[in-house]
C-alpha cells in the first residue's frame, strides 16, 4: 500500500475532496479492472470517457478517485482529487508508485515514422553484445534484460512502461532503447520519464487519420525533444525535412546524422547486394548485414547513439556488423528454385517505397518483384491510394489483400488501394481477399529468381478481424507454400 499524497507528488491538483493521507493499493484507469483500495483515474479517451465510470470503480472498491472535473455527487469516504489532465496524472503518478524507474536508469527513446522498432531492437542487441544488462520497450516485445515480455503497443501505457522499467531496476538494467509512438507522445503515455537522449528517424505519411494535419503529427513527435533534460543528447537524421523542427526547441545536445549533407554523423554506402552492404561511418568501414538506404539511416543512428553513451568507436563498429535482422523487417529466405522470398513491416508509403527500391537496385536481371499487399483497417484510409499506387508502380504483378481489417470490410479497404492505381498498372495487379490464397497466388506466379515481398504485417503473428486474432505469420505460410508447391 502506498500513500495517496506520495503517488500524487508533482501532479498539479486544482481542488481536493477528503484525505489524500489514505493508503491506496494500485493504480487502474479502466473502471472494468479496478479492485479493492484502488486509486481509479478517469480519462477522457477516443471512444468513450472515464468520467462516466467512476460509479463503477467504486462499485468495484475505488478508495479515491483522479478526476478532471468533479461528479456532482460525492460519497464521503472516497477522496476525490480533481486534476488538469486526467493523462498527465496517470502518467506522474505511475512513475511516483514504480519509485520513478527511469531515473535509475539510461532510457533512450526513439521517435519516428519507421525505423523505430529497427533502432531500438538494434542497440538492444548492441549493448547485450557489449555486457551490459540492457532493456527494451518495442513494438514487437518487451525485454527485461534476458526475460521477454509480450506487449500490445509500440508505446504501452503509463503504468505499463513503469511496472516494466521497475523490474529492469531490480534486475539491474544500465540501458533501456524504448520506441516513442506519436499515439504515445498525444496521450502523454511517457510523460514523467527522465530521458537520457532522444532519436529522431523521419517523418512520413501515417497516423492522419489521429493526428489531423502532417504538422500536428510533427509537432507531436517534437514534444519527446521539448522535454529532453539539459544534459540529455537529441539525435536526429537531418536529411529528412523535419529533422532540424526535432532541434528548434530541446534544451538538450545536438546532434545530427545523415548521408546526403554534413553533420556530426556521417555515412556512405559503398557497395550493396543482397546479403549485406560495405558502409563508411566517419571514415572507418563497416559490414552491416542489414540491406537499403533506410537501413543505412538505422546503422548510423545506432553507431551515433552508442558513441553518446560512450562506447568505445571500434568496439560499436566491430558489434555492428554482427548486428541481424529484426523479425519481419526484410526477413528473407531463397526456396529451393532460387525464388526469394521476403517479409517486411512496411506498413506506410515510405516504408513499402524504400523496401521495394531496395529490392529493385539489387536486381540483377529480368526477374519478377511479385508484391503481396494490404492496408490496416481502422487507420488512416489515406495512406492506402498511395501504398496502391506505389505497389503497382514498382513491382512487376502487385496482389492487393487484407491486412488486420479490424471492424472494416475487407473489400471496401482493397477498393480503396486500387482507387490510387494508374491506368497502366491495372494490369499489373489482382485483388485477393484472403491473405493466404494471395501469398499462394504469387507463390503459383512466381519462377526461378523472382522475388516475392510480403508487406505490412512483418513479425506480426495473427490476423485482426472484428475483435478477433486469428493465427497467422506471413514468413511462416510463405515458407511453407513454396515448400508445398515443391519450388
Ligand atoms: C486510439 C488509441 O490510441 N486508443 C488508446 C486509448 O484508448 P481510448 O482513448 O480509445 O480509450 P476509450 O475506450 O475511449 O476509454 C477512455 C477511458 O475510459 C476507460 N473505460 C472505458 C470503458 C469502461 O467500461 N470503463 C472505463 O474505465 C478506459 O480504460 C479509458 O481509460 O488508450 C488505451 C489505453 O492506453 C489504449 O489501449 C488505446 O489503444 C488502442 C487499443 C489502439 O489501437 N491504439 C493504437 C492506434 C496505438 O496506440 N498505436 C501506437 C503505434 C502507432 C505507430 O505505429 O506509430 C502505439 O503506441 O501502439
Ligand atoms: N529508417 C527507416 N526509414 C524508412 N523506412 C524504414 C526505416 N527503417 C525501417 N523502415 C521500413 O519501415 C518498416 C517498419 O520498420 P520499423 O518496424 O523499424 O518501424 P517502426 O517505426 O517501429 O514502426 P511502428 O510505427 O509500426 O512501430 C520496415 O519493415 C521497413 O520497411
Ligand atoms: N503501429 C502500426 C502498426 C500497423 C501494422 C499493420 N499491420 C496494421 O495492422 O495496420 C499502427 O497501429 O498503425
Ligand atoms: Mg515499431
Amino acid at each position: 500500500m502506498k500513500a495517496l499524497k506520495d503517488i500524487l507528488y508533482g501532479v498539479g491538483l486544482s481542488a481536493v475532496s477528503g484525505s489524500t493521507a489514505i493508503l491506496v493499493n494500485s493504480i487502474c484507469f479502466d473502471s472494468r479492472l479496478v479492485g479493492m483500495d484502488d486509486v481509479f483515474i478517469a480519462i477522457k479517451g477516443t471512444l468513450t470517457d472515464g468520467h462516466n465510470y467512476i460509479d463503477q470503480a467504486i462499485a468495484s472498491g475505488a478508495k479515491a478517485v483522479v478526476c478532471e472535473s468533479m461528479p456532482d455527487k460525492l460519497i464521503n469516504e472516497v477522496t476525490y482529487v480533481e486534476v488538469t489532465n486526467g493523462n498527465a496524472a496517470l502518467a506522474i503518478t505511475a512513475s511516483n508508485f514504480y519509485g520513478n524507474p527511469s531515473k535509475n536508469l539510461k532510457l533512450v527513446g526513439v521517435t519516428g515514422t519507421n525505423g523505430k522498432t529497427t533502432i531500438s531492437s538494434l542497440l538492444y542487441q548492441l549493448f547485450k553484445k557489449a555486457g551490459f544488462k540492457v532493456g527494451l520497450i518495442s513494438t514487437i516485445k518487451i525485454m527485461v534484460d534476458n526475460k521477454e515480455y509480450a506487449t500490445s503497443h509500440t508505446t504501452p501505457d503509463a503504468l505499463t512502461i513503469n511496472r516494466h522499467l521497475a523490474l529492469m531496476n531490480e534486475a539491474g538494467v544500465e540501458y533501456c532503447f524504448m520506441e516513442v509512438s506519436s499515439h504515445g507522445i498525444h496521450q502523454k503515455r511517457t510523460q514523467g520519464l527522465v530521458f537520457e537522449g532522444a532519436i529522431f528517424s523521419n517523418l512520413s505519411h501515417d497516423h492522419l487519420d489521429y493526428h489531423n494535419t502532417f504538422a500536428e503529427y510533427r509537432d507531436t513527435k517534437k514534444i519527446l525533444f521539448d522535454e529532453l533534460p539539459k544534459g540529455a543528447f537529441a539525435l536526429t537524421n537531418i536529411d529528412d525535412k523535419n529533422g532540424l523542427v526535432m532541434l528548434q526547441n530541446t534544451k538538450a545536445r545536438k546532434y545530427t546524422y545523415a548521408l546526403k549533407t554534413y553533420a556530426d554523423y556521417r555515412a556512405q554506402i559503398l557497395e550493396n547486394q543482397f546479403d549485406g552492404q560495405l558502409l563508411k561511418i566517419n571514415d572507418n568501414e563497416l559490414w552491416s548485414k542489414l540491406i537499403g538506404h533506410f537501413n543505412a539511416y538505422n546503422m548510423l543512428a545506432i553507431y551515433a547513439t552508442a558513441d553518446l553513451l560512450g562506447l568505445e568507436k571500434l568496439e560499436i563498429l566491430r558489434l555492428l556488423s554482427e548486428l541481424d535482422n529484426v523479425d519481419g523487417r526484410f526477413q528473407y529466405f531463397i526456396s529451393k528454385e532460387k525464388i526469394t522470398a521476403i517479409v517486411d513491416y512496411a506498413h506506410t508509403p515510405d516504408a513499402l517505397k524504400n523496401v521495394l527500391d531496395t529490392i529493385n537496385t539489387l536486381r540483377t536481371g529480368n526477374e519478377n518483384v511479385i508484391t503481396v499487399v494490404g492496408c490496416g483497417g481502422d487507420r488512416d484510409r489515406s495512406k492506402r491510394p498511395v501504398m496502391g499506387h506505389i505497389a503497382s508502380e514498382m513491382s512487376n504483378k502487385a496482389i492487393f489483400t487484407s491486412d488486420n481489417p479490424r471492424s472494416e470490410v475487407p473489400q471496401t479497404i482493397i477498393e480503396e488501394m486500387e482507387k490510387g492505381v494508374e491506368p497502366h498498372n491495372t494490369k499489373k495487379i489482382l485483388a485477393i481477399e484472403n491473405r493466404k490464397q494471395a501469398i499462394k497466388a504469387a507463390c503459383q506466379m512466381a519462377v526461378a529468381n523472382d522475388i516475392i515481398l510480403v508487406a505490412g504485417k512483418g513479425h506480426e503473428t495473427y490476423q485482426e478481424t472484428n475483435g478477433k486474432r486469428v493465427n497467422f505469420d506471413d514468413f511462416k505460410i510463405v515458407k511453407e507454400i513454396l515448400k508445398s508447391l515443391d519450388k
